[in-house]
């Protein structure tokens, strides 16, 4: 295909090299997307520890000798098909702990960890890379990607555009005003249209301010980041930008995540074999459950409503439910969810970790996949629930209101049902959702339309790619 164009992406994660939440499973996947619209895309990251290994023996394509006390050499190959720029700085990733946080909690530099991965990012934009590639477009994405718009914009004149995604606003880059010469941002900009955050700095807002086009990742999200409620401090930095927002729904991979290709495959045409995983699923959590088997895979935090389930589950139990859950998190939430195991043996199995191969089966053997979150950009796991036939059980906030269908009788009289949706984020609402799910699971006829609906439902990446590529395309003239 002929290449349309090129596009720099510049993140934090990126599956398979490292990952701690959506964000990564994003970044890795939009490359492959966006080449089958002909956009060629390299993807910058830094080089944490856990990566040096990997760039043994990668070419050397860019060097910044001054990287905020250390060189920065960026160094690329090929990971899973997909082209990698990895920056590898010592002095600012080469140490134990995760991607933002060691032992004693969220790393002190981060600010200038995650300001030199964007002013690297700014500078191959503007001057290419030493093997002659050269973008003609700039994408960063959350916070740690923030700044790379705005040093692209404060610099010398240049014809290469950005666009930022928000994955999620709650993170926002925060660093204390007294760091702006540090971080070589220029002291003109520091007023309330530009740098200036509460009286601080914010590399979001940063990015916000200067990039040529704000992106989010569904519709919905777009437009609740311009009110208080969901904006955290931004909506009016979103809004008085309006013009410049759009929301791009995330897809999945739809060859990793197919009931087909799972151990004990199915499809729309075998659903009744989906069994065969409900029991395994229900040996791997030693649960015997007569009515509908519920799972949540997720971080266990109070973005994700993981609180309000101790209050909905003792009914659902009662009705003959049951509950697996697979997450990390919150100390707190986690042993609330341990709770819950003790308190209904059989019925309720908790696995606190991540473990990518075990969330697979329980999205192939469960019923119903439960998604209470209080926020949710775009979400993944209940469009994995759609492709298994499990049926997703979701707040109607942000990606999840745009991705499922709730049996209400207009859904189901349609015949479009393809979930449950509840509003508000409150324990009454999830807990009249569940007393819904279990009437649908008890009416095998209803019950079998809506996951036959869901698993024809479109999850895939083609139409957001197209939507990326157009957005690039108007972007890049
Ligand atoms: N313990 C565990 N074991 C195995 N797998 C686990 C797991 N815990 C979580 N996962 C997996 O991690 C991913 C989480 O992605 P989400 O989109 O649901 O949320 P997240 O809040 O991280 O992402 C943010 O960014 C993404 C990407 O834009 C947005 O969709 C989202 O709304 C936003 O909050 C899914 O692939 C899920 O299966």
């Amino acid at each position: 295909m002929e290449i349309r164009g090129r596009v720099l992406s510049v993140a934090s994660e990126c599956v398979p090299l490292l990952k701690t939440g959506g964000l990564a499973d994003v970044v890795g996947a939009l490359p492959a997307a966006l080449a089958a619209e002909g956009w060629q895309m390299r993807v910058l990251m830094p080089a944490y520890r856990s990566l040096r290994g990997r760039a043994e023996g990668w070419a050397e394509v860019f060097r910044e000798p001054d990287l905020f006390g250390g060189e920065g050499r960026v160094l690329a190959g090929e990971v899973a098909g997909n082209a990698m720029l990895l920056l590898d700085a010592p002095h600012l990733y080469d140490r134990d702990g995760g991607p933002y946080s060691g032992p004693g909690g969220d790393w002190t530099d981060n600010a200038q960890r995650f300001a030199a991965l964007s002013w690297v990012a700014a500078r191959i934009a503007r001057e290419g890379l030493a093997d002659g590639w050269r973008p003609d477009l700039l994408h960063a994405h959350d916070w740690q990607g923030g700044f790379a718009p705005a040093y692209l914009a404060y610099g010398p004149p240049t014809d290469v555009k950005s666009v930022i995604t928000v994955h999620n606003i709650a993170f926002q880059g925060w660093a204390p005003a007294s760091m702006l010469g540090a971080l070589r941002l220029p002291y003109e900009e520091f007023h309330a249209e530009a740098l200036e955050y509460f009286g601080g700095l914010s590399s979001l807002k940063a990015g916000l301010v200067t990039a040529d086009a704000i992106t989010t990742v569904s519709p919905t999200y777009a437009a609740e980041l311009m009110r208080p409620e969901f904006g955290m401090g931004l909506q009016g930095v979103i809004a008085a930008r309006a013009d410049r927002v759009s929301g791009i729904l995330n897809g999945v991979d739809t060859a990793v995540w197919s009931p087909e290709a799972e151990e004990r495959p199915y499809a729309l045409r075998s659903l009744k074999r989906k069994a065969e995983s409900r029991a395994a699923l229900c040996t791997a959590f030693t649960l015997d459950v007569p009515g509908p088997l519920a799972i949540v895979v997720s971080r266990l935090t109070d973005q994700k409503g993981i609180d309000l389930i101790p209050s909905v589950l003792p009914d659902f139990i009662a009705a003959g439910g049951g509950l697996a859950v697979l997450g990390s998190g919150d100390p707190a939430l986690e042993g609330a969810m341990r709770a819950l195991e003790m308190r209904f043996p059989g019925r309720v199995g908790v696995r606190i970790g991540y473990d990518e191969g075990l969330s697979h089966l329980m999205f192939a053997g469960a019923d119903a996949v439960l998604v209470p979150s209080r926020f949710e950009p775009c979400g993944l796991t209940q469009m994995y629930g759609l492709r298994y036939g499990t049926l997703p059980v979701v707040a109607a906030v942000g990606g999840l209101a745009d991705t499922v269908i709730t049996a209400n009788p207009a859904g189901l009289a349609a015949g479009v049902a393809t979930g449950i949706t509840f509003h508000p984020t409150d324990a009454a609402a999830f807990g009249q959702a569940l007393r819904q799910l279990l009437a649908l699971y008890a009416d095998p006829v209803q019950w079998g339309q809506v996951q036959r609906n869901a698993m024809k439902h479109p999850v895939g990446w083609e139409s957001s790619a197209a939507a990326y590529a157009a957005l690039y395309a108007r972007l890049a003239g």
